[in-house]
């Protein structure tokens, strides 16, 4: 019996609460097990689902004492500007204002959020900040983790330790936002093996990476959903509690000695809520600090809470152990009714404007067991070891760029999952390519001239609208799928940014690499099907030159809705900009309108698509006679092409010195505008020179523009 009662003792709660679960009615009293039988039965799977998310908390292993910290912050008080300022088309870039105006501008009006807010948190402890709505709790959280936006302006010390955080020191601090941000098509182990790989030292062997994200999703109990994805709006996955519990092993993979976390239990159902509350304590239990915001918690979580933090308009309303707070403010003359859970009573308290100044009145003259805030932090702890000469080795690995150059890669390929390579992308691309090769069936063949409505038809031959419609049919879907790469993760960038996960250049060049043998694959479906359907010249080389162009011409077209994207940052606003963008360039890109105005004319030289065109006809046309059946004054206004072409090729004649002299051959057969193009090669590598050229300078501002919204978007 006293080995029963030890045994027990010793036991853990969660192994209590799994015991008190599992067991079944006393066999040798089957009467009294069918009255006590819960009316539910348990199945087996049930069983083990219980035992892996209630035991496995255990295997993380606790923080060494000589890595434990103890968090202070002191005389912390916050403003904000007063007053919302649009942020215009292009955020982040507007220009320096001068004289008058600026001077007006210099000074906004601010607005107090936080005031002087002192406290700590020590290693075991799970402190939570908590107050009505706009309190002020996500910023003096977010002031605590470093991560409050530039235009906060603080005051008052954050230290761990003792000392103020130094970059190596902040990787041991976790941080999980409010909104879990996470890649919605990866899965839960492709999150956290990716999160791994960008996080954990260099020095640490792949296998050993492994077993820690295995450790880690056993640890919160997730292990049984590892392979369904994050899921979102659009394609169910993961439940809400699991996503949080995923946020959460985000940032325990590096095992945080402070772990700081705003709204975990939000939009959870009281159980679940509880079961990330109790994987909190498990967590402080393990020498952690645990500073957490809370919006209402159930009587059965508040008990869980070992300090409390209660804030109201940016005023400590009370700080102190959270069971106490029900007899702090009964001192204070408001007495808890009965039944009544005490953090909504709190909570409605906070609420009140009186009580702040009856709380400051009362706080400057006690405090509240024992926790005065600056008293904690030096005795005990200060000889903790300062990490930063070991982080810099860490900090070194994870920075490096070409491991996460490869690692960002891999992940991007995958986030991509569902959207190039997905099944309705594959028929779209058939569909449109069959129904086009239908329309335009074996006519790039014939040297005679259709009866066509457009004068460039009858000088260009038949298929000149067909090339055209290929170019604008590749070149717009690139363009506006662009458009919304950096605005939809730009908010991931930032976090990962903010845990010193990866540079800015290797996430942007990962990114935009990845698109690349997707941007490849899918278009390479359609080039093929309406080539050989519409009987497109059948060489190779004019083969391979028109696959080529159109590739490029995607690419350089991707380049411009990337930079459009970036500019904006607004999906919507780059939209319309590239909108109007792109219909100038297709007006002016040589198919549809001819003889344009000179004083407007010089756009067309600014148009991808202009010289995109030129070249899918020079590579189609080029060497080719064309026959009008059809009045050759008609033909004759159709010269502008021929000069268009004549002129990108001078430009770079001197380069290939291959210009080809146009042979006329009387009034009734008309050399096409390519024809006067010279040798295929040449012209394909002059266009192939200007695209690479353009996308790479288009690459360039796209990068730049990125770099100068983060540095204004990051915390200073
Ligand atoms: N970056 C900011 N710019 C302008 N105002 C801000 C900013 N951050 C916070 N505020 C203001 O500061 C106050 C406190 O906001 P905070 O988000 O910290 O409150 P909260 O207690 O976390 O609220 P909730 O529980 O609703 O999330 C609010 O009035 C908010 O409008």
């Amino acid at each position: 019996m006293s080995t029963e009662l030890s045994q027990s003792s010793e036991m853990t709660h969660s192994q209590r609460r799994l015991n008190t679960v599992l067991a079944g009615p006393d066999p040798e009293s089957p009467r009294r097990a069918l009255s006590e039988r819960p009316s539910y039965a348990i199945v087996p799977e049930h069983k083990v689902t219980i035992e892996q998310a209630d035991a496995a908390v255990d295997l993380l292993e606790p923080i060494k004492d000589e890595n434990r910290m103890c968090v202070e912050y002191t005389h912390v008080s916050a403003n904000v500007p007063a007053s919302f300022a649009a942020p215009g088309i292009f955020p982040g870039l507007s220009l320096p204002k001068f004289g008058k105006k600026a001077k007006q501008e210099s000074g906004p009006k601010m607005r107090r959020i936080l005031y002087d807010i002192t406290g700590c948190c020590k290693p075991g402890e799970v402190l939570a900040l908590m107050g009505p709505s706009g309190s002020g709790k996500t910023s003096l959280l977010s002031i605590i983790g470093d991560r409050a936006q530039s235009h906060m302006k603080r005051e008052g010390t954050i230290t761990f330790n003792g000392e103020p955080a130094t970059k190596g020191l902040k990787r041991h601090i976790g941080f999980v936002m409010q909104d879990d941000l996470l890649y919605e098509s990866l899965t839960v182990w492709e999150v956290l093996y990716y999160a791994a790989m960008l996080r954990l030292p260099r020095t640490m062997s792949h296998e050993a990476k492994k077993e820690r994200v295995a450790t880690v999703i056993r640890a919160l109990g997730i292990w049984t959903c590892r392979d369904t994805i994050i899921g979102g709006f659009f394609r169910k996955g993961i439940s809400g509690g699991e996503r949080k519990r995923v946020s959460i092993g985000h940032e325990l993979l590096i095992n945080p000695s402070v772990l700081l976390l705003d709204e975990p239990t939000s939009g959870l159902d009281s159980t679940t809520a509880m079961h990330v509350l109790e994987i909190l304590r498990q967590l402080a239990e393990g020498g952690r600090a645990i500073i957490t915001t809370i919006h209402q918690p159930s009587s059965r979580l508040f008990q869980t809470l070992d300090k409390l933090l209660l804030l109201s308009q940016g005023h400590a309303l009370y700080y102190g152990r959270a069971q106490l707070a029900d007899e702090y403010f009964d001192r204070l003359g408001y007495q808890l009714p009965y039944r009544v859970n005490v953090a909504d009573f709190i909570l409605d308290l906070a609420s009140a404007d009186f009580l702040i100044r009856a709380s400051e009145r009362y706080l400057a003259r006690h405090t509240i067991d024992g926790y005065s805030g600056g008293d904690t932090a030096g005795a005990e702890l200060a000889a903790a070891r300062d990490y930063a000469a070991d982080e810099s080795a860490d900090a070194a690995a994870s920075k490096d760029g070409k491991g996460s150059f490869r690692i960002l890669f891999i992940r991007a390929v995958r986030t991509r999952r569902f959207q190039t390579l997905s099944a309705q992308d594959i028929i779209q691309y058939v569909i449109v390519g069959l129904l086009t090769g239908c329309f335009w069936w074996q006519r790039g063949g014939h040297d005679t001239l259709a009866a066509s409505q457009d004068t460039l038809a009858l000088v260009c031959g038949a298929a000149a609208g067909l090339l055209f419609f290929e170019l604008m049919f590749l070149t717009f879907r690139s363009m506006f799928t662009a458009l919304f790469t950096f605005p939809e993760e730009y908010k991931m960038l930032l976090k990962e940014r903010a845990s010193g996960m990866y540079r800015l250049s290797a996430f942007y060049f990962a990114r935009t690499a990845s698109d690349l043998p997707m941007d490849f694959a899918v278009p390479t479906i359609f080039i093929v099907i309406i080539y050989f359907m519409a009987h497109l010249r059948y060489t190779a080389e004019a083969f391979f030159g028109n696959f080529f162009t159109v590739i490029l011409m995607g690419l350089v077209a991707q380049g411009f809705g990337l930079l459009l994207g970036t500019v904006c940052m607004n999906p919507k606003t780059a939209q319309t900009i590239a909108s109007i963008v792109v219909l100038a360039f297709t007006l002016v890109g040589g198919y549809f309108v001819r003889g344009i105005p000179a004083w407007i004319g010089w756009i067309r030289y600014l148009s991808f698509i202009y010289y995109g065109f030129g070249m899918l006809l020079h590579i189609e046309y080029q060497g080719r006679t064309i026959y009008s059946c059809v009045d050759p004054n008609t033909a004759a206004s159709s010269g502008a092409m021929s000069v268009q072409v004549r002129l990108l090729i001078l430009c770079y004649s001197l380069l290939f010195l291959q210009v080809g002299e146009p042979k006329a051959r009387g009034h009734r057969a008309y050399t096409s505008a390519a024809t006067s193009a010279g040798p295929t090669a040449a012209c394909s590598l002059v266009v192939i020179h200007i695209l690479m050229s353009l996308e790479f300078q288009v690459l360039g501002h796209s990068f730049c523009v990125l770099y100068v919204h983060a540095l204004l978007s990051e915390p200073e």
